[in-house]
């Protein structure tokens, strides 16, 4: 590492951030697989040597199968409970002030984690913990497997916590796998509700045909929107969709080729509003402090235009105006406290 980038890495980290698209379950860092690795011991010999693998995928298709190992290992209160505070906590370290998480209820017959309310219950049990220094939120995701059943349960849930720390819903799960007009009506019911909605949307190209029906619901925030056709590009760009930017994660699921040709390139020259977000931080092992000095380096971008990426971010996040007010009162302390670095 030259001294450079070491010193961008420190002001990336010193930068107050804001995270909008980080899944818990994939956020969830080798220091706490190690402890789940422990806690499952007895029960579960076979993963005594687990570790996430590093750099495995050839496609996005490989990524979705780690889940079903990584999911062995948080099947039950006590392990919902753990990951979810050590990655508030891992981002609070890296300078997040603002964070939303988003996780997919699951449940067991065979642990105390018997329904998806309980699944709700406990990540909210540690959002909602006091602490002054990172705000946290919960966005409910359904998985694009899911029946109609099971997405309007999980809308159901996010309903009924609206005013327990949910913000929002959101579509996510294998790029490949069902389809979004089969799921529709719960996004529907949700946006009755009064609660926002953001969509996983066209990571690869077989995404494309589905593209008119996701934005005919008028979604708040997109995740990705990696490859977009020109009538979806002047859709978001004329109603200036918010974009949820996940780098590394596109760059090692080969759906970007290179850092240098991502779609952030082209939201930085013509203005349209984006939040630099990690995806999936425990899996693709990069901090949002990493995805700000990769943006760095690949668009030359300076410090006051990193700056401004994390304050203009304020403006996508899905809480109420008095904290936005407060985190944009939060970031100009900040930048008069530091302007050793502009
Ligand atoms: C790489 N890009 C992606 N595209 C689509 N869905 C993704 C994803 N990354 C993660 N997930 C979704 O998040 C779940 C894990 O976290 P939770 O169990 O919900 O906390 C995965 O099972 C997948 O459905
Ligand atoms: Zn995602």
């Amino acid at each position: 590492m030259s001294v450079n980038v070491e010193s961008l890495k420190a002001f990336c980290v010193s930068l107050p951030k804001i995270e909008l698209h980080a899944h818990i379950n994939g956020s969830i860092s080798h220091e706490t697989i190690a402890k789940l690795r422990e806690r499952k011991r007895e029960t579960k010999p076979h993963l005594a040597d687990y570790k996430i693998p590093e750099n495995s995928l050839d496609d996005i298709a490989d990524f979705f199968p780690l889940f079903k190992l990584i999911y062995q290992l948080t099947d039950d209160i006590e392990a919902i409970k753990l990951i979810t505070k050590d990655v508030i906590d891992e981002f609070a370290h890296d300078g997040i002030k603002y964070l939303e998480l988003r996780s997919t209820p699951r449940k067991y017959d065979d642990t105390n984690l018997k329904t998806k309310e309980d699944y709700v219950r406990t990540v909210l049990s540690v959002i909602n913990e006091p602490r002054d220094d990172i705000i946290v939120k919960l966005i409910i995701s359904v998985d694009r497997r899911n029946t109609l059943d099971e997405a309007m349960e999980a809308v159901d849930l996010a309903i009924k916590y609206q005013n327990h720390g949910v913000v929002a819903v959101d579509l996510c799960g294998d790029v490949h796998a069902g389809t979004f007009d089969t799921l529709k009506p719960a996004f529907l019911k949700a946006q009755q509700y009064g609660l926002k909605v953001t969509l996983h949307f066209c990571e690869v190209p077989e995404n494309l045909p589905e593209a008119p029906s996701l934005l005919a619901i008028g979604p708040n925030r997109l995740g990705h929107a990696t490859l977009l056709d020109e009538a979806c590009r002047k859709h978001i760009y004329e109603h200036k969709i918010p974009i949820e930017i996940c780098m590394t994660s596109n760059v090692l699921s080969k759906t970007v080729p290179t850092y240098e040709e991502h779609h952030l390139k082209e939201l930085l020259a013509t203005g349209q509003p984006f939040c630099i977000c990690t995806d999936d931080k425990g899996v693709f092992r990069a901090d949002l402090s990493d995805e700000y000095v990769q943006a760095a380096k690949a668009f030359s971008m300076t410090n006051t235009q990193l700056y401004e990426a994390c304050f203009q971010a304020i403006d996508s996040i899905f809480a109420d105006d008095s904290i936005k007010d407060q985190l944009r009162t939060q970031w100009q302390k900040w930048f008069d406290s530091n302007t050793k670095y502009f």
